[in-house]
């Protein structure tokens, strides 16, 4: 046994709580400072401090002789703890949490001596400030019904847990010296909390409730009695999850039938203000966590002259369509997605009832709902957690597209779970120890990866981890990983880790031609006038599901056939105020413009009074957009001769402008270095689609081809710097030239912008026309994937 150091002033110990954990200033570890094994104490054999004094030859006799004797403590050179004694188990760095030992036992698979642990938290664990008491102590502790399995090398001493008089009595300035035993050791307990659903037993006297372990058992029914119950909701059986075909978001009297990607959207309450006065109540369900349906209005300049000033305008079913056909607004309801709805919701409800780890692969073609849906769900159990149905539990979304580096998700993981912000490379390592080591920490944590492909680093380490994590003891971590590819962990994490992972996986088919019609029509759900005749939404749903099933490209074609019709109508209005009798001007100012002559076939007043009937919307029968308007939106997405220009590039040019528009999207950057397109290239897997170029680097030198006249000065020696600086092998040092040559073809045609600044070694490239333009164009192109392309 290592004799006791002295501690010095410094050493002793300080003592204060933070995250949820003791903090422990304290190098003076009554474990001692050598590393003696752990050896169990059984129930006959002698009592703890004679043991203490046994060989250890002697003591392993007795363990070895001990057969199926019960193990009532533990001990580690000089020091030992029993079944029923408060310790102190390390946390992060000098933090310690305080647990009480229930039972000691042998992981044969681990080969580790175990505890099971009951835990006391802090204040500071209490992560919903609103639930939070305000008379809380600072070295208060509340005793918790939660339990932990962990080894004993995580204890790191003794606790002392009493009540508040206990305490006063002992020590009556509410102060412990430093210079005392107790000091960072000594707890009042005088509540028990239930931390995940954060509710609190009334005051007891701590010695009245506990005085070892023979009332472990009362202690637990105390705490599960006298606090409100996590709720486990039976998991809803699939056949009645399909029957679901009115969703609908529990009101408050029908808490028990939650699950619903529909929600009652009140849609005057969108378009006026004024009827949510009226029903108090009208807001309460627009989204699950309360929060307002903003349907934001898009950006939209109109010359002086026509902006319409009138309030009317901005709910007219016009605006409205528009709106809610947006691709970017939440929709009231998915149909079509009850299954996949079901599926994940009730995985995610029981991983955070259970308190354990989880981790759904959830893949699908671009456009088919899979972030809607996951979003739906947080959403809707975000609600029950509103409604004390279901446990707190943190949500963060990581999205490969918006992460300049994908090592950039490890720190915001660790944003979300403690609020600070690191490094990566620190975060990881907190990560690692944050889930491989105990803690009573029972939030669980919700990471959305979506863009998951966009997260693949050159060793898949991120990815690795995200997938690993959720099956470690102590994560309670439950990832839903979202890519368009099923096969991705297969090929980028091998078979073996993959199988090993036990991902639960969904794939999201593309939608069919009459769910496509559902979708819109939900859409257009509460827009009056019937402002999309139903034979163009039949028509919308057809020709893109003929293609690709994708919501998306379905919406955004009847958005812009909306738009269409709209600017038709307002052109059709203009020319009737032309037509309406002059205002009376006092001026006289508007003198004459009553003598316009109605233009050719501009028709009667009955007509024009139709027109207006029409453009208001109420009273119109016909639908504005027809099948036609349908056709003129997507002959204009996809024919104008820059379409047609950018469909029938070459490969490498495609899968260049793929890579840069991938690389554009990730940083928020215009613009970006040569090199960095090529790693794109890379990273996405579209390599082996260019052919190698050998003589490029020979001739490109003196060919004037590529120099890009205003936009660069000189464009092809950076080019060449760039490219070749990335010379992994021969070949693919060719490819990366190959690319350069369809750099510049671009260059010359236009497309993209390749530009050099003065003393600067690496080109740089930008878009030249519409990132808008290069998605339409190759977001169906299977040559390169509808990589990185999407809108
Ligand atoms: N069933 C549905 N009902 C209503 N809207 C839907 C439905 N499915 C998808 N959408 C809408 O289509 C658009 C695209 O959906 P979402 O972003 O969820 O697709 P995704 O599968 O995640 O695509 P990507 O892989 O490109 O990210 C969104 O505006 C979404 O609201």
């Amino acid at each position: 046994m290592a004799p006791a150091r002295k501690r010095t002033k410094i050493e002793q110990a300080r003592q204060f709580l933070t995250g949820g954990a003791v903090f422990r200033e304290d190098s003076d570890d009554e474990l001692g400072y050598e590393d003696h094994p752990w050896e169990w104490i059984y129930e006959d054999s002698d009592s703890a401090p004679a043991a203490q004094d046994a060989t250890p030859r002697k003591r392993r006799a007795a363990a070895a002789s001990s057969g199926g004797r019960r193990i009532v403590g533990a001990r580690m050179g000089s020091f030992y703890c029993r079944l029923g004694d408060p310790v102190l188990l390390k946390a992060d760095g000098s933090q310690a949490w305080v647990g009480i030992i229930c039972d000691f036992f042998d992981d044969d698979e681990e080969g580790e001596k175990m505890a099971k642990f009951m835990w006391f938290s802090s204040e500071r664990e209490i992560r919903n400030k609103s639930t939070k008491r305000i008379d809380f102590l600072p070295n208060e502790l509340y005793i918790s019904a939660a339990f932990d399995d962990n080894p004993l090398t995580t204890i790191n001493g003794t606790a002392k847990v009493v009540s508040l008089e206990e305490f006063h009595k002992q020590y009556p300035s509410g102060q412990v010296k430093k210079s005392s035993r107790d000091y960072g050791k000594i707890f009042v307990c005088r509540r028990g909390c239930n931390t995940r659903t954060t509710t609190y037993t009334p005051e007891f006297k701590w010695e009245d409730v506990y005085a070892g372990e023979q009332d472990i058992p009362g202690l637990v029914e105390l705490v599960e009695n006298q606090t409100k119950a996590t709720r486990r909701r039976g998991p809803r059986p699939r056949e009645e999850a399909g029957d679901l075909d009115d969703f609908v978001i529990p009101d408050s009297d029908d808490h028990d039938v939650p699950r619903t990607p529909r929600k009652r959207r009140k849609l005057n309450d969108v378009a006026t203000p004024t009827s949510a006065r009226r029903d108090p109540n009208a807001r309460k369900f627009l989204t699950p966590t309360h929060k307002r349906i903003v349907v934001k209005k898009p950006l939209e300049f109109t010359p002086l002259g026509t902006r319409i000033l009138s309030p009317s305008a901005l709910s007219s079913p016009f605006q409205l369509a528009r709106n809610q056909l947006h691709v970017s607004s939440v929709p009231a309801a998915l149909p079509c997605r009850e299954e996949e709805f079901s599926t994940v919701y009730n995985h995610l409800e029981a991983a955070i009832t259970d308190g354990s780890g989880s981790c759904i692969y959830i893949s699908g073609t671009p456009g088919t709902g899979k972030t809607a849906t996951v979003r739906e769900v947080v959403a809707q159990l975000h609600a029950s957690v509103q409604a004390e149905e279901l446990d707190d539990f943190i949500f963060v979304e990581i999205n490969g597209m918006k992460v300049t580096d994908p090592h950039q998700s490890y720190s915001l993981l660790w944003q979300a779970l403690r609020g600070d912000r690191v490094s990566p490379s620190h975060a990881l390592e907190l990560l690692e120890r944050e889930f491989s080591t105990p803690s009573p920490r029972r939030v669980p944590c919700v990471v959305l990866m979506d863009e998951l492909d966009q997260l693949v680093t050159k060793n898949q380490s991120v990815m690795y981890n995200f997938f690993n994590w959720p099956g470690l003891r102590h994560s309670r971590l439950i990832v839903l990983a979202v890519a368009n590819t099923m096969d991705l962990p297969e090929r980028t994490l091998s078979n073996k880790i993959s199988s090993r992972l036990g991902l639960t996986r969904i794939t999201f088919p593309g939608y069919t031609h009459d769910q496509l019609i559902l979708i819109i029509q939900s859409r257009l759900e509460g827009v009056p006038g019937n402002i999309v005749h139903p034979d163009s939404i039949q028509f919308a749903a057809r020709k893109v599901a003929a293609v690709s099933g994708d919501a998306r490209r379905a919406l955004d074609i009847c958005r812009r056939a909306v738009e269409i019709a709209e600017s038709e109508a307002i052109a059709r209005n203009a020319d009737n105020e032309e037509l309406a009798p002059p205002t009376p001007s006092k001026t006289g100012r508007n003198k004459g413009r009553g003598s316009a002559r109605p233009p050719k076939g501009a028709g009667g007043p009955d007509e024009i009074l139709q027109k207006r009937a029409d453009l208001g919307g109420a009273g119109s029968k016909n639908g504005v957009v027809t099948i036609a308007t349908i056709k003129q939106a997507i002959n204009e997405a996809t024919s104008s001769p820059l379409q047609q220009a950018l469909r029938a590039l070459p490969l490498a040019s495609k899968v260049f402008l793929a890579a840069l528009l991938a690389r554009i999207r990730r940083t928020g950057i215009g613009e970006a270095a040569l090199g960095d397109v090529v790693d794109e290239v890379k990273r996405l897997g579209l390599m082996s689609q260019i052919q190698p170029v050998h003589d490029y680097l020979l001739t490109a030198g003196d060919d004037d081809r590529y120099s890009e006249g205003s936009r660069s000065m000189s464009a092809t020696a950076p080019l060449i710097n760039g490219l070749s600086s990335r010379r992994d092998d021969g070949s693919r040092a060719t490819r990366a030239l190959g690319l350069g040559a369809a750099a510049m073809e671009l260059a010359e045609a236009g497309i993209v912008g390749i530009e050099t600044r003065h003393g600067e070694r690496v080109g740089r490239v930008r878009l030249g026309v519409a990132d808008e333009e290069v998605r339409l164009a190759l977001g169906e192109d299977d040559s390169v994937k509808g990589l990185g392309v999407r809108s």
